[in-house]
């Protein structure tokens, strides 16, 4: 059932740890005892197995859950193209479709359509992305705005992960495993193919998601950093059961699959999971409990160790997809010059800025909502203000407290390709390349090494 706008979302219980392997019962006893597949299970539920991996992958990265429901996922109408489709939705990023770029891109925020008309589904709209959710290797990087409660249907998302980033209103998330309530500042991950529907509960909402095909994501190894630190397993949060029952005719099934849209309907609500137990599930991440580290001493650390979730792809530390953040936090480096160093990066790096006036390397132009994609060994770093800014601090080397913002990245090793629609979007800031046309040469030799080379 849809909220209405600015409704009160009810308190919800969560499970904690990521990787657990949970139990859990919306009703005492509907779990079966000692097997997963009884005769007949308790309470006359249907049970069906819901993979995330393949059935043979190695048990250490083996992802599954056994759902125990009142009717079987596969008690639907046949699918058909979902008619209207979201046009603006990829999931094969090739020459018919996209266009590759080394320009250096930003956009200003996306208005939230303030009228009624469109739900996640419609609301999303892709920005960029490389490989193929059919080839099972690849990322999207969507963002979405949305006005309006998934009323009736859910979406099933055959293609990949999404990791949602809400940057303004929260989502109260209903999904097979039970509900999430996600707040800005917060991000969730739903899982390959577990179906779900999201309501506003603040009205019209906007954030960014990435999608991965054929990886999940995992907690970054923490290397000599040591057994803590950075995000800590046990404050990812997973829904508990919950179910409803009321008979539900027309209710739409929307299946994302090869980047487009079928539905199917059915009678009943897909969300009638009356237990389940597994460790494929969805989770959500309050970005503030996340523990930084920092250089102490001297210079700039490379962004990955503040690496919250990585998609590994088969090259050991090798990314198809990070999410990594730049968290309020201090600074204390000695004779150093602290934001972002100028680089070129074989990895493509997204940002998007969920709270805060400015992000370090930028002293204007991102902003909230707003976004940059510097590509594949595209130059960028901070802005001409921002440098000069900095290297005539005369407190240069007090620590100082960065607060109040709250950057990320999506980084990849797969270079983006950019959608046509997000190249002409009136959003774009097409005079982003001036933020550094103005950086001035500060180089000044010693007279005698000028003149010998003048001779
Ligand atoms: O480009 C960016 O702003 C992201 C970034 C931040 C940083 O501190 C170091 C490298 C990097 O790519
Ligand atoms: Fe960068």
């Amino acid at each position: 059932m849809a909220m209405e706008e600015e409704q009160t979302p009810p308190e919800l219980r969560y499970l904690s740890g990521l990787g657990n392997t949970f139990t859990s019962e919306a009703v005492p006893g509907s779990l079966p005892v000692g097997q997963n597949n009884p005769l007949v299970c308790p309470l006359g539920l249907y049970a069906e197995q819901l993979s995330g991996t393949s059935f043979t992958t190695p048990r250490a990265r083996n992802l599954r859950t056994w759902l125990y429901r009142i009717k079987p996922s596969v008690t639907h109408e046949p699918f058909y193209p979902r008619n209207p489709t979201n046009e603006r939705l990829v999931g094969e990023f090739d020459r018919t479709t996209t266009v590759a770029t080394p320009t250096q891109l930003r956009w200003r925020p996306a208005d939230v359509p303030l009228h009624p008309g469109l739900d996640f589904i419609d609301g999303l709209y892709t920005v960029c992305g490389a490989g193929s959710s059919c080839l099972r290797h690849g990322y999207a990087i969507h963002m979405y705005a949305a006005n309006k409660p998934m009323d009736g249907c859910s979406l099933c998302n055959a293609d990949g992960d999404f990791l949602i980033v809400p940057q303004q209103g929260r989502l109260f998330i209903t999904t097979e495993c039970g509900r999430l309530l996600v707040s800005p500042g917060e991000i969730v991950v739903i899982p390959q193919g577990l179906r779900f529907a999201v309501d506003l509960p603040d009205g019209p909402s906007r954030g960014y998601v990435s999608e991965i095909f054929g990886a999940h994501f995992q907690l970054p190894d923490l290397g000599p950093i040591g057994a803590n630190g950075l995000a800590s397993p046990r404050d990812f949060l997973s829904p508990t059961a919950w179910f409803e029952q009321e008979h539900h005719p027309g209710y739409t099934i929307v299946h994302k699959y090869g980047g487009e849209l079928f539905s199917a309907t059915q009678d009943f609500s897909p969300f009638n999971v009356v237990a389940w137990h597994g460790n494929y599930v969805p989770y959500k991440y309050d970005l503030s409990k996340f523990c930084p580290f920092n250089t102490v001493l001297l210079d700039h650390g490379d962004p990955s160790v503040n690496t919250v979730l990585t998609a590994p792809t088969d090259k050991p530390g090798v990314a198809l997809l990070d999410f990594v953040i730049f968290p309020p936090r201090w600074l204390v480096a000695e004779n150093t010059f602290r934001p972002p160093y100028y680089h070129r990066n074989c990895m493509s790096e997204f940002m998007g800025l969920i709270y805060g006036i400015e992000y370090e390397a930028k002293a204007d132009g991102f902003l909230p909502g707003g976004a940059s994609l510097h590509s594949c060994m595209t130059p960028h770093g901070p802005d001409t203000k921002t440098y000069e800014a900095t290297i005539s601090r005369a407190a240069a080397n007090e620590p100082s407290r960065l607060s109040g913002t709250l950057a990320f990245m999506f980084e990849s090793w797969l270079i983006p390709r950019v959608c046509p629609w997000a190249l002409d979007s009136p959003c774009r800031d097409l005079d982003y390349y001036q933020c550094w046309i103005g950086l001035k040469s500060h180089f000044s030799p010693p007279a005698a090494a000028v003149d010998d080379e003048n001779e």
